[in-house]
């Protein structure tokens, strides 16, 4: 992977010239993956994920099969992209890595490759959460302070701030402030360590903190936790019936649950979707209140706002948010690809299932914010209308801006749950899944399967829609779709029914059908 990791280092480089010496991003990281994996994300200069009109050409380095080839890959690149080499521009890559014990070398490979362009300079930021990483670079580009303990303090504060504009007549239930969090032994749960003793209202505990003996990842954390949907290692019988939230190894998923029994591994899963969903209730309610809803007033603060998923959200949350009115938009699965959808919104709320997700709010509707909130100090200090506005001017200095990150995510849902007084049962009642299942299917070539309509329909191979569709129409509440997995050399189907037996049943028709055309 070393070189794999150094030509990254380049591509950052490059990119930083390329953007006049903006800052850019990498992070040595395999995610959820396995501990004995690594891998490297390259954050752009919006503290988003790299621009995608790059792809080719990091894929392209990637592939060099020789010092000439890649010499020249760059020089075209260069020439092309009207990059000017020879230092005549400056460029910054801030690097950091997560706990794995690759980290440390691979980090060392990715600063050869920042050094190779002259005239960049790559700065090492340490051990940090993948979110942190990103909105540092999202941070220093905008001029704003952009340190960890910037982090921390921005993070806290807002959350706190949150919670003073909790109206005092909502009663938080008796477990309302204690919260186990599951680290997944890795760079979230340490943060969350130092982080806690400074977290007023909170009662958190931490397992699978990553300062014991626990494995990376090792049947624990977001990934395993939302796709086996049992009781992660590390948790303890006395946990049962406690809200209890779950990061995966670079703390940019979250999800969360409750342990049904102490006798049992059975849990109540509350997935991305529904995180999703407790943030457009809230964020809605607020614009409703400065909107003056009853009044059929003009809006003083009229919003576009956007709800996006993928195909993997349960379709009952799909329901659940079209039936509050809203129109909800698909992308292909991928941060990638929900991130830039959702930034065409004032207010973009997007997740994934298994737990990547975040809320975007335009800078041109955070000024207006600001206005209305300082107008509404001078003129009706204290109203609802005021207080509905500073409550959305903390979101969005809480929730990370930049990419989904379990801890600002887990400290919104915490505030949430407090201004509507909700327990987690309440929470899970919003609307109840529709039983689902996920196979991986090994294929000789998963590219083969070509899909559309945000994944949910295969064109390629043909008659493959059709025999899906045929099995899909034998049971209720059916939805099946196919896609090549992204990550993994397999391809995934996903199925969903009435009964676990029907999603079982669907799943593994539609997963022989694969086997049998693509095996
Ligand atoms: C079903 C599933 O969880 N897919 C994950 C997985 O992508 P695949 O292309 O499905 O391998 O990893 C991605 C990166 O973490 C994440 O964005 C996505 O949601
Ligand atoms: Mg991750």
């Amino acid at each position: 992977m070393g070189p794999a990791v150094c030509r990254a280092g380049l591509v950052a480089a490059l990119r930083s010239v390329k953007l006049g010496g903006a800052a850019v991003g990498l992070v040595i990281t395999a995610s959820h993956n396995p501990v004995r994996d690594n891998g490297v994300k390259i954050v752009d200069a919006d503290g988003g994920m790299m621009s995608q009109d790059w792809e080719p050409f990091a894929d392209a380095l990637a592939n060099a099969p020789n010092p000439d080839a890649l010499l020249q890959i760059v020089l075209q690149f260069a020439k092309d992209e009207e990059i000017k080499l020879g230092g005549c521009h400056s460029a910054q890559v801030l690097l950091a890595r997560d706990t794995r014990p690759t980290g440390e070398y691979l980090l060392a490979a990715a600063m050869k490759g920042v050094n190779a362009v002259i005239g960049a300079v790559a700065v090492d930021m340490g051990i940090l959460t993948t979110p942190q990483l990103h909105w540092m670079v999202r941070s220093k580009n905008k001029g704003l302070r952009d340190s960890e303990m910037d982090y921390f303090s921005q993070v806290i504060g807002s959350f706190r701030c949150l919670l003073e504009l909790v109206p005092k007549d909502k009663g938080a239930d008796v477990i309302n402030n204690r919260l186990i969090v599951d680290g997944a032994n890795g760079i979230g749960g340490l943060k969350l360590e130092e982080m806690k003793e400074n977290i007023s209202g909170l009662d958190i505990h931490v397992r699978n903190s990553g300062r014991g003996e626990g494995i990376l990842n090792e049947r624990c954390g977001a990934d395993f936790v939302q796709k086996e949907k049992v009781v992660p290692l590390g948790f303890v019988p006395e946990d049962a019936t406690f809200r209890c939230a779950s990061f995966d190894g670079d703390a940019d998923r979250l999800v969360y649950f409750r342990i049904v029994s102490s006798s049992d591994s059975r849990i109540d899963l509350v997935d991305g979707d529904k995180i999703l969903s407790l943030f457009v209730l809230f964020i809605r309610e607020q614009l409703d209140i400065i909107n003056g809803k009853d009044n059929q007033g003009n809006e003083v603060l009229p919003t576009r706002f956007g709800v996006i998923q993928t195909a993997y959200a349960n379709g009952a949350s799909t329901d659940y948010l079209k039936d509050l009115g809203l129109e909800v938009v698909f992308t292909p699965t991928g941060v990638k690809y929900l991130h830039k959808k959702a930034l065409e919104y004032d207010i973009g709320i997007y997740f994934e299932a298994n737990g990547h997700g975040t809320v975007l709010f335009s800078d041109h509707f955070v000024s207006q914010l600001e206005s209305l909130t300082s107008e509404f100090s001078s003129k009706v200090a204290g109203s609802s209308q005021h207080q509905a506005a500073m409550r959305l001017l903390a979101t969005s200095q809480l929730i990370n801006q930049a990419v989904g990150d379990a801890i600002s995510g887990m400290l919104l849902v915490e505030a949430v749950l407090q201004y509507k007084g909700w327990s987690f049962q309440n929470w899970c009642d919003l609307y109840t899944d529709l039983p689902s299942r996920q196979l991986k299917v090994k294929v000789q070539d998963r590219a083969a399967i070509v899909t559309t309509d945000a994944e949910r329909r295969v064109c390629q191979p043909s008659g493959l829609q059709e025999l899906i569709d045929g099995e899909i129409a034998k049971y209720s509440h059916g939805r099946c779709f196919v896609r090549p997995s992204g990550t993994e050399d397999v391809v995934r189907v996903y199925a969903e029914a009435s009964t676990e037996e029907a999603a079982d049943s669907l799943a593994k028709q539609v997963a022989q059908h694969v086997e049998r055309i693509l095996g």
